[in-house]
């Protein structure tokens, strides 16, 4: 068994400690908010982001990083815009063979780096596993069958994840596209804020299949024009995400974009969940990506006018459906890219 660091006392963090200490890890869940960690501690769960999940007083509860020191795996379950300085201060209590893994969706706002570049470059001299896939925390809560990819250009690094964290509940398959596993995880919430909204505007089915299909299809055109492999798309990271992401009532991407479907702007249907929506922010770092790398992402483009320009939703629709006709699997640049329109 090994000793696990958790780093994030969110929702994930909070179900990926209950179910490492339920196999027998030596847990440790770290904090950055004092107070926060006092509330999990005296309620025996964290009534806000996972209410209902009995946290077990054998997982150690601590917002003193160095409490975590000397872990096999330290797990970062932050949100995106937080990565940055959550890897920074993991660095400090790595000891020589620990393996970094890291659980955020997202690109770092600004930058636009994938979040193992980031976390590579506060953290240079460890390889960084990268764990993705349809994983609603409340279900690896629960103990269903949940299975996930943990990619890494250090296959046994991948591998040693694989090895600790598979249980009877859990299936993890190892992958060296870390490029894909990233994108499909950060880009399918994107989509599933869109699905949302198609729910919230209850325009039926065949409209959110639709974007499910049409948006892995944008998803995949970014990402292998940034070097994915076009095969992790129809994997658990690519298609396996979105269809849980997209369908689900634990969704907080899903559930948002139902908020801004049923009329609430989207800074109020962000606050009414109240939890992490990786979405919104990401669809900022997308459309800028696909303008900076040629890559036409219509879906994305109508999200970001929505989100960001206050662009009428019904409109929004009316120029997705108004788009110049096209073959299904036409491979479409922006003007300026370096393959035909
Ligand atoms: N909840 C889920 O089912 C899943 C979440 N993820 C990803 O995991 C990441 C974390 O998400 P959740 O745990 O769901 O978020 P959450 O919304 O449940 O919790 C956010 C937590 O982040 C922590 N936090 C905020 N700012 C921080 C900072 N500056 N430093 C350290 N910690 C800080 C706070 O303790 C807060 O409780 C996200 O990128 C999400 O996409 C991935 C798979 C499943
Ligand atoms: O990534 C997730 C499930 O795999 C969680 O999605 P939400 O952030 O939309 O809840």
């Amino acid at each position: 068994m090994a000793k696990i660091t958790i780093m994030g006392t969110g929702g994930f963090g909070v179900a990926l400690a209950v179910m490492s200490h339920r196999f027998g890890h030596t847990v440790t869940l770290w904090g950055k908010f004092p107070e926060e960690i006092n509330q999990i501690r005296s309620w025996g769960e964290h009534k806000k982001l996972l209410p209902g999940v009995a946290v077990h007083s054998g997982i150690h509860l601590t917002s003193d990083l160095e409490e975590g020191r000397g872990a096999d795996v330290v797990i970062l379950a932050v949100p995106s815009f937080a990565i940055r300085e959550t890897a920074r201060a993991a660095q400090s209590i790595l000891g020589e063979n620990t393996v970094v893994a890291s659980v955020a969706k997202g690109l770092e706002s600004g930058s636009q780096k994938r979040l193992s570049q980031v976390i590579e470059e506060e953290i240079s001299d460890h390889s960084i596993v990268i764990l993705s896939g349809p994983s609603h925390a409340e279900e690896i809560a629960r103990g269903v069958p949940t299975t996930i990819v943990a990619a890494s250009k250090c296959r046994e690094s991948a591998e040693y994840i694989q090895d600790t964290l598979s249980n009877k509940t859990l299936r993890i398959y190892v992958s060296d596209d870390v490029i894909g596993v990233e994108l499909g995880g950060a880009l399918k919430n994107i989509i599933a804020v869109c699905a949302g909204i198609c729910d919230g505007l209850q325009l039926g089915d065949n409209a959110k299949a639709a974007l499910m299909t049409r948006g892995i299809a944008e998803i995949a055109r970014l990402g292998t024009t940034m070097g994915a492999d076009a095969e992790t798309f129809s994997g658990l990271a690519g298609i396996g995400d979105l269809i849980v992401t997209c369908t689900s009532m634990h969704s907080r991407n899903h559930r948002t974009g139902i908020l801004i479907g049923q009329g609430l702007t989207p800074d109020e249907a962000i606050e009414r969940v109240g939890m992490t929506v990786e979405g919104c922010i990401a669809t900022k770092s997308a459309y800028e990506l696909a303008r900076e790398k040629h890559v036409s992402m219509p879906i994305v483009e109508q999200l970001y006018d929505v989100l960001y320009r206050n662009k009428d939703i019904k409109q929004a629709i009316s120029d997705l459906m108004g788009r110049p006709k096209r073959h299904e699997n036409e491979k479409i640049w922006l003007q300026g890219g370096n393959e035909p329109a």
